[in-house]
């Protein structure tokens, strides 16, 4: 990939901020490029470390997630944007495969309503074209800002191509209010950055399931059939079923899908092995995302039930080093309490289980004396 010959892209790297003011992107780390087959896409401009903070971009527009397919929403927001913004907006990619008939009669629909192309039919198919590429536009690049806050555009991120084998980590951060992008492995200069849009733990049907909802005819190293290819397909048939069977254990089961008993571990011991073989196929396939931190604090949570204290705290160290590199230090928001807040638990509980065990042992000191006593009374006893 080093060595490969970018072109770079002069217009898109020309950037305007909100009082638009025409920039450069003279963003240290990442360039935009074209790619052979998907468009632009961001590269790195020099060598990136693991767990470096590439992005932290807040919103041009947020739809709530039940508005997305109503385009006088986002009409509206669109309405609110400075002509500098709109420009940056239309400026995305629009994959014309995500549009249909259905999208344009709703867009009709609008324009019908307004009233205003009674007197000018001729401004209705403009209207109608403009709708149809900002719905594109929306709908290529949207994305999920997490559970109720809807989807967001994020122009920069919105650059970056979708691979099964991401180098990159990308989410939401309530707390910062801006979607992150961090490298999860080291990343070249030249290198092209790759996000999974889809959750990629996934054999290939699955995942080609869910690209198609993104316009993705995914062509990446996973998907090609090379023999590298037929060796990952195995691991993700079992990296899938570990990961269905462990939050169906957890108790947090896939919507939807009813998990076969045969997948769901019986007891912690059997969650331990599960979660240990999850950490193995995740590192050999090199998903080292969040799956992998969730494994880690499974194999954690139930080696602490198990009474096993040093497995439970590496695998909670573990399970921080993958969070830290993934979302950084700001992960207060997270709905299963973040590392920290489990180290500090384990740290609590293993106090709590010292205390208990030195309470026994002078108890035990003290009951023995007890006994002790007895015994000396009934031998002075028996000796009278
Ligand atoms: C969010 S945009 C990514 C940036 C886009 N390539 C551009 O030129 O602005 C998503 C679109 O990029 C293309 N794309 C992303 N990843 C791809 C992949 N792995 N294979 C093929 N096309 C891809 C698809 O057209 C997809 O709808």
């Amino acid at each position: 990939m080093g060595s490969m010959a970018l072109v770079r892209h002069p217009d898109r790297n020309t950037r305007n901020d909100r009082n638009g003011n025409e920039s450069r992107l003279e963003h240290p780390l990442l360039e935009i490029c074209l790619t052979s087959s998907k468009g632009l896409g961001l590269f790195a401009k020099q060598d990136i470390k693991r767990g470096t903070r590439i992005l932290s971009e807040r919103p041009l527009i947020v739809l709530p997630s039940e508005d997305v397919a109503d385009y006088s929403s986002l009409k509206q927001r669109l309405d609110d944007l400075t002509t500098v913004e709109l420009a940056l907006f239309y400026d995305l990619g629009d994959n014309k495969d995500l549009i249909d008939d259905e999208v344009r009669s709703r867009i009709h629909q609008v324009a019908l309503v307004s009233g205003k192309f009674r007197k000018r039919p001729d401004g209705l198919e403009i209207f109608i074209k403009t709708g149809a590429k900002a719905h594109t536009v929306f709908k290529t690049n949207a994305t999920s800002m997490g559970r109720d806050r809807g989807y967001g555009i994020f122009p920069l991120y919105s650059r970056i191509n979708h691979s099964c084998r991401p180098n990159v980590h990308a989410s939401y951060n309530p707390s910062l209010g801006t979607h992150t992008v961090h490298a999860i492995r080291e990343v070249q200069a030249g290198e092209e950055l790759l996000v999974s849009y889809i959750d990629c733990a996934q054999p290939t049907q699955k995942r080609t399931e869910d690209l198609e909802k993104h316009g993705v005819d995914c062509w990446c190293e996973v998907c090609k059939r090379s023999s590298a290819a037929k060796q990952s397909e195995r691991r993700r048939h079992l990296i899938f079923d570990l990961k269905r069977g462990l939050s169906a254990y957890v108790g947090d089961h896939v919507k939807g899908r009813r998990t076969p008993d045969r997948l769901i571990p019986h007891n912690p011991t059997e969650a331990v092995t599960a979660a240990e073989n999850l950490v193995q196929l995740l590192c050999e396939d090199c998903l080292e995302g969040m799956d992998l931190a969730f494994a880690y604090r499974i194999a954690s949570k139930y080696s602490l039930q198990l009474g096993m204290v040093e497995k439970t705290k590496a695998y909670a160290v573990k399970e921080a080093e993958v969070e830290l590199y993934c979302l950084g230090t700001e992960t207060g928001y997270l709905k299963d309490g973040n590392a920290e807040a489990w180290l500090k638990r384990i740290q609590w509980t293993a106090e709590r289980d010292a205390v208990k065990i030195r309470m026994c042992e002078k108890r035990g000191v003290k009951e023995a004396k007890k006994a002790d006593k007895k015994a000396d009374k009934k031998a002075k006893k028996g000796a009278r």
